[in-house]
């Protein structure tokens, strides 16, 4: 049967010449709409499978707050404009489109965008309802294991956190008989590591009493949806909710969703999530808590206590007390060292993708540890045990690469005296990276396109196809949709890419990684070296945390080796950095994704958390944490009950 698309377009003569142009393509048109109430009222009816939209309408609402809607229905749609200012861009692209077509454009145009807008949908749905069902069978496992009931809501906390992120999540309680004690929170200190925020904790945080607690919550009004708040939404609905404003000056969260459940007695019980990202959240999360409430609703009726007498104590304050390392490599990640929130986010969209054979692309500048990002897809993946073939698309000369890739028989060419198997048969069933394939010569692109459609390749000089079965994982530093705008890269084999993109930040913008790579390579070539060297100074940590790194983690790498090489003591005392480079902002610890000066208690509290992880939790002692910070252990032990810390165990 074929497929429905739905024209909403105000201009009716390019709404009647696309109609033209999809009929004869065999696609059905189910209306022209020139307004988004029209629109509304033909999906209604049609149920179309595709929205061609333009973002200019007839009426009050245009394109963009139609988009919204499509989303929460599930419907896809790719936007026809024709001048994207870049304001306009920037708000349409938040809305996900499974494609753009900039008028005016040509009909082949048309027809390929279409294609990969219906392929990446089909690709997205199944996506969904794996996860869906994965998160709903999780639930249920959840529900069933011997363990008490915080521990049982921490680990639903911790399944949603990479479909719904968050750095901070409040479950609680509201009975007819007003709040419930129980409200527990979840701070997220790692990628597996949430430390628990219990009532005493939450009011040693905000630094409130227990009744001025009480009579805030008495003033907040209900939650009755699931909604989000970005950035400034946030601020303006904090003026209505005191005591997330208390939480979010606390703990600087930058955005919040909510999402509430009510169960069979009446009771409410509701999920705050909160983040330090300003726009952390979008319709799509809105949609998926959604879909998940019934489940969410029936694990949640098993796991609250109806008994508030249960007093069994949560073992652990913190979930997970690993160290950095050895908890990426327990979650399966390959020496990826990282502790900044935009790296736990990477991490846990490789969770996510991992395990499927979505293609990938992973972006970032050069050094930012894409290769190392790519390697742990593969080895998270169920190709583990195949091969990884890595490729450098730009180490090889244009001539050679297609040889390289797909092989050749022997006599193909000049030159080919014997036969060679190409990359892609020599990765069949496992894996190929594809390093830097914005330098692919525009000819193999083609060859690479029919690769991902079809599943096979052709040797120079064979006889025909060959099917292969490889994952592709592709990389680059350059920005593919300049090379896509100025003719360099194709647009086809672009969307075919960008399924799946993982977007690496620069070192720069993730300063809080730092000290734990700093700590990392230190480790690693103080042992190559034979040296002792304990660590750096924190004159020479401050230095590294205003630095830009341009050459991201791999210059820090450098440094790190050299400085090792050249010191003279136990600890590094010099850095031999550009001088040009180094920006004076501020000494004290920075929050880099909001450009936010941490306050002094969040140091602290960072600091003393990060000596407990090193001494694995011990306080007194010659190598306890007490001894490491210089303080008595009494003095440590109400430092750590004044910033919220309980007792590592
Ligand atoms: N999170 C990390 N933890 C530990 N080491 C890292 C991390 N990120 C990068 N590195 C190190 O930095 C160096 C550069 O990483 P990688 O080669 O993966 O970067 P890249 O983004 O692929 O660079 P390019 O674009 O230049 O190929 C590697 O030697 C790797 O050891």
């Amino acid at each position: 049967m074929s497929r429905k698309i739905l024209i909403v377009e105000d201009e009716s003569l390019v709404a009647y010449d696309l109609k033209l142009i999809l009929t004869r393509a065999g696609y059905r048109v189910c209306g022209i709409a020139d307004s988004v109430p029209e629109a509304l009222e033909i999906m209604e009816e049609q149920k179309p499978e595709m929205v061609l939209l333009d973002i200019f309408l007839k009426g009050d609402l245009n394109g963009i707050d139609l988009a919204a809607m499509l989303t929460a229905k599930n419907i896809a749609f790719v936007y026809l404009s024709a001048n994207f200012q870049e304001s306009i861009l920037e708000k349409a692209k938040a809305t996900q489109p499974y494609g753009f077509l900039v008028k005016p454009f040509r009909e082949k145009e048309l027809l390929i965008t279409l294609d990969v807008a219906f392929y990446r949908h089909q690709n997205s749905i199944e996506s969904k309802l794996r996860r869906e069902q994965g998160l709903e069978q999780l639930f249920k496992n959840i529900v069933a294991e011997p363990i008490n009931w915080k521990q049982k809501l921490l680990k639903i906390a911790t399944s949603l956190q990479p479909y719904v992120p968050f750095d901070y999540l409040t479950v609680i309680v509201r009975t007819s008989a007003g709040f419930s004690d129980e409200a527990i929170s979840f701070l997220r200190t790692g990628f597996d590591e949430y430390q628990v925020i219990g009532i005493n904790e939450f009011l040693n945080i905000t630094n409130i009493s227990r009744a001025r607690l009480k009579e805030m919550q008495a003033e907040s009004p209900l939650l009755t949806k699931t909604a989000f708040y970005n950035d400034g939404d946030f601020t303006t609905l904090q003026s209505r909710f005191p005591v997330k404003k208390l939480l979010a000056n606390a703990l600087h969260m930058e955005s919040f969703l909510g999402s509430p459940l009510v169960n069979s007695k009446g009771d409410n019980v509701c999920f705050s999530f909160y983040s330090r990202k300003p726009d952390c959240y979008s319709t799509d999360h809105v949609v998926l808590l959604d879909r998940l409430h019934r489940s969410l609703l029936t694990a949640m009726e098993d796991i609250i206590p109806v008994d508030h007498g249960e007093t069994a104590p949560f073992k652990n304050d913190v979930y997970a007390g690993k160290g950095l390392s050895e908890q990426n490599k327990a979650a399966g990640f390959r020496d990826i060292i990282c502790k900044s929130h935009q790296m736990l986010t990477v991490l846990d969209h490789i969770a996510i993708v991992a395990p499927l054979d979505t293609s990938v692309l992973v972006l970032g500048e050069s050094g930012t540890g894409k290769e190392r990002i790519a390697k742990s897809i593969h080895y998270l993946s169920p190709r583990k045990n195949k091969p990884l073939v890595v490729v450098n698309c730009a180490s090889m000369p244009a001539t050679l690469i297609e040889s390289e890739l797909f092989g050749h028989e022997k006599g193909a060419f000049t030159g080919a005296v014997e036969k060679r198997t190409g990359k892609f048969e020599l990765a069949d069933g496992g894996t190929i990276f594809l390093d830097e394939i914005g330098e692919m010569p525009a000819e193999l692109q083609v060859k690479l396109l029919r690769v991902l459609q079809e599943q096979e390749i052709e040797r120079i000089g064979g006889k025909g196809p060959i099917k292969i079965n490889v994952r592709i994982v592709a990389a680059t530093n350059r920005n593919l949709e300049k090379e896509v705008e100025e003719g360099r890269f194709r647009l086809d084999l672009y969307y075919r890419l960008f399924v799946f993109p993982i977007t690496i930040p620069p070192l720069r913008e993730r300063k809080d990684d730092i000290p734990v790579l700093v700590r990392h390579f230190l480790e690693r070539y103080a042992q190559k070296s034979g040296k002792n060297i304990t660590g750096v100074t924190p004159d020479v940590m401050t230095q590294l945390l205003e630095y830009q790194w341009p050459g991201n983690v791999r210059e820090l790498e450098h440094f790190i080796e050299r400085s090792v090489l050249l010191a003279d003591g136990p600890m590094i005392k010099h850095t031999y950095l550009p001088k040009l480079q180094s920006k004076k902002e501020s000494s004290v610890y920075k929050d880099v994704a909001t450009d936010r000066l941490k306050t002094i208690d969040e140091n602290a509290r960072e600091h003393i958390l990060d000596v407990l992880r090193r001494c694995n939790g011990k306080i007194s002692g010659k190598d306890g944490a007490a001894s490491k910070l210089g303080l008595p252990p009494s003095t440590l032990h109400s430092k750590m009950q004044k910033l919220g810390i309980r007792k590592w165990e």
